[in-house]
């Protein structure tokens, strides 16, 4: 009797629209546009809208051509989804890269929620953060998610929790955690704070800009491998909606 043949199958990919680009300009109008038409919606349906939007330097081009895009922004509330624990003065604060390139033009007039206060530590300010985004930011219309080479999320990075597994917890687990939680990271030079997944995820509207061949092997590694522990991989796992990718090389 021929020996049984194991065939051995694949995991499937974890669902994810793509919407790919041959440049980074290109992709900033298209998903400025979406963006648009996602906070039109919102605004339609219940009279305000409120988008988390992530920092770095790949949504700058994205951030000017979304200032650009006409609807009631005045009725709009943006919140940064991470922050790094520096004044808003200080050239890498997010909140500072919003004020600039998107709280400018049609924008000017939307409502910002930041996340740092002028507290020695966001530790100290985490209770009246999470309680304002909590009252004021939730639940989201719109998230638009970055990812760093090492697949890190927000300011959710691979170690985190790495010396408390509950921080895993509150960080990563998909619903039912704290909206915010402070974070601390050895391969970030300052504190951060920054939204949860549980927070996250209240938005119906959830895209991945993503720039760059290097970490498209990154989010494909992520996308593919069930044994992946990294935190954009709890994004595609977790998510209640099915993602929208827009990368370009
Ligand atoms: O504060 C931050 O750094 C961001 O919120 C972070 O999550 C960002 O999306 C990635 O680090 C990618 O950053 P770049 O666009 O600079 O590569």
């Amino acid at each position: 009797m021929q020996a049984e043949r194991l065939k051995v199958i694949e995991p499937l990919p974890l669902p994810l629209h793509e919407r790919l680009f041959d440049d980074g300009e290109q992709l900033a109008q298209a998903l400025a546009k979406q963006v648009a038409a996602d906070l039109r919606g919102a605004l339609a349906r219940h009279g305000e809208a409120c988008i988390a939007l992530s920092g770095g330097n790949t949504p700058k081009r994205f951030f000017q051509a979304l200032s650009t895009q006409t609807l009631d922004w005045a009725r709009v509330t943006v919140l940064p989804i991470d922050e790094r624990w520096l004044p808003p003065e200080h050239p890498r604060s997010n909140e500072r890269l919003l004020r600039e390139f998107l709280l400018q033009h049609n924008a000017a007039v939307a409502r910002l929620l930041p996340l740092y206060r002028p507290t020695e530590t966001p530790e100290a300010a985490l209770m009246p953060v999470l309680t304002k985004i909590a009252n004021e930011g939730l639940p989201l219309d719109v998230a638009v998610l970055g990812m760093g080479d090492d697949g890190h999320v927000a300011s959710l990075f691979p170690d985190l929790g790495y010396d408390n597994p509950a921080l895993r917890e509150i960080g990563l687990q998909p619903r039912g955690r704290a909206p915010v939680m402070s974070i601390r990271t050895a391969t970030m030079p300052e504190p951060r704070m920054t939204l949860t997944l549980s927070a996250i995820f209240t938005a119906p509207a959830l895209h991945l800009h993503i720039e760059g061949e290097k970490k498209r092997a990154v989010l494909d590694g992520a996308q593919r491998d069930p044994r992946s522990t990294l935190p954009i991989r709890s994004v595609l796992s977790g998510a209640p909606v099915t993602p929208t990718l827009f990368w370009s090389p």
